[in-house]
């Protein structure tokens, strides 16, 4: 059994007459990877912004585990969860969002630097993560030199260069071809999961979502099914 990392208690969410959450409940445990599936418009985005704190709920509550400490995430002013995300949530989208201007080292160790180590520190981390996630050598690039799997995994780096307690993504290899797409995902779950994290996913391929250990299907906001509460994977 492995210990709790993120306790969502009956979320709900509306945007003026749409309900976008409707009393979803899930606990997410260290080591789980979660895959979160259903129709466009069912939810995901907006419950993976919830968990993550970019969203506060408009009732219930998001608990985590951050840095050892219990913190509720959705109680938080918007300026200490922008500093929680910073230190102790890693998030990967779709296309990368890496800065242009900077080199594969810099995109990464910015992520460090802000929160609070020093270049040094940060650059050597960096070249640490790029060289496990197989871009040695590649170090000084810019994005614009980098194929899409490569800058892919550059963001996957990005998001685990500050031992985030938890990791986010969002269509990771949504925009790769199937081969890259497979190589891509195994560097985003064994980064994550191998340091014992939990990596919450949200993804409309199936190919995807059979490589987590857990998933999650919305409908019209609900939690419709959890392969959880019947597989036996980790509670
Ligand atoms: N900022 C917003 N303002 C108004 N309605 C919104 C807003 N964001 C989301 N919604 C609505 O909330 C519901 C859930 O949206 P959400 O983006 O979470 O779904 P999704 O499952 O991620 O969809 P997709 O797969 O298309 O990205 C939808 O009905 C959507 O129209």
């Amino acid at each position: 059994m492995t210990h709790p990392v993120l306790i969502a208690e009956n979320l709900t969410k509306t945007y003026g007459s749409a309900t976008a959450l409707h009393h979803a409940s899930l606990t997410v445990h260290a080591g789980e990877s979660v895959a979160i599936m259903g129709p466009s418009g069912s939810g995901k985005t907006t419950l993976m912004h919830v968990l993550s704190g970019i969203l506060t709920p408009d009732q219930g509550q998001v608990r985590m585990l951050a840095g050892g400490h219990d913190v509720v995430v959705s109680s938080l002013s918007a300026e200490k969860r922008a500093r929680l995300r910073r230190r102790h949530i890693g998030f990967v989208f779709q296309e990368g969002l890496l800065l242009p201007e900077l080199t594969a080292r810099e995109n990464v160790a910015v992520a460090l630097m802000m929160s609070g180590a020093t270049r040094a520190h940060a650059e050597t981390t960096a070249d640490g993560w790029l060289q496990h996630l197989g871009l040695a050598g590649m170090e000084d690039r810019r994005p614009a030199e980098l194929s899409g799997g490569q800058a892919q995994r550059v963001a996957i780096a990005r998001a685990q260069v500050a031992s985030p307690d938890v990791v986010f993504a969002d269509e990771p290899t949504g925009a790769l071809d199937s081969t890259t797409s497979a190589s891509v995902l195994d560097a985003l779950l064994d980064s994550t999961v191998g340091r014992g994290a939990p990596l919450v996913m949200v993804t409309h391929d199936p190919a995807v979502a059979a490589r987590c250990t857990r998933l999650i299907r919305l409908a019209d906001g609900q939690i419709i099914e959890d392969s959880a509460a019947v597989s036996g994977a980790p509670r």
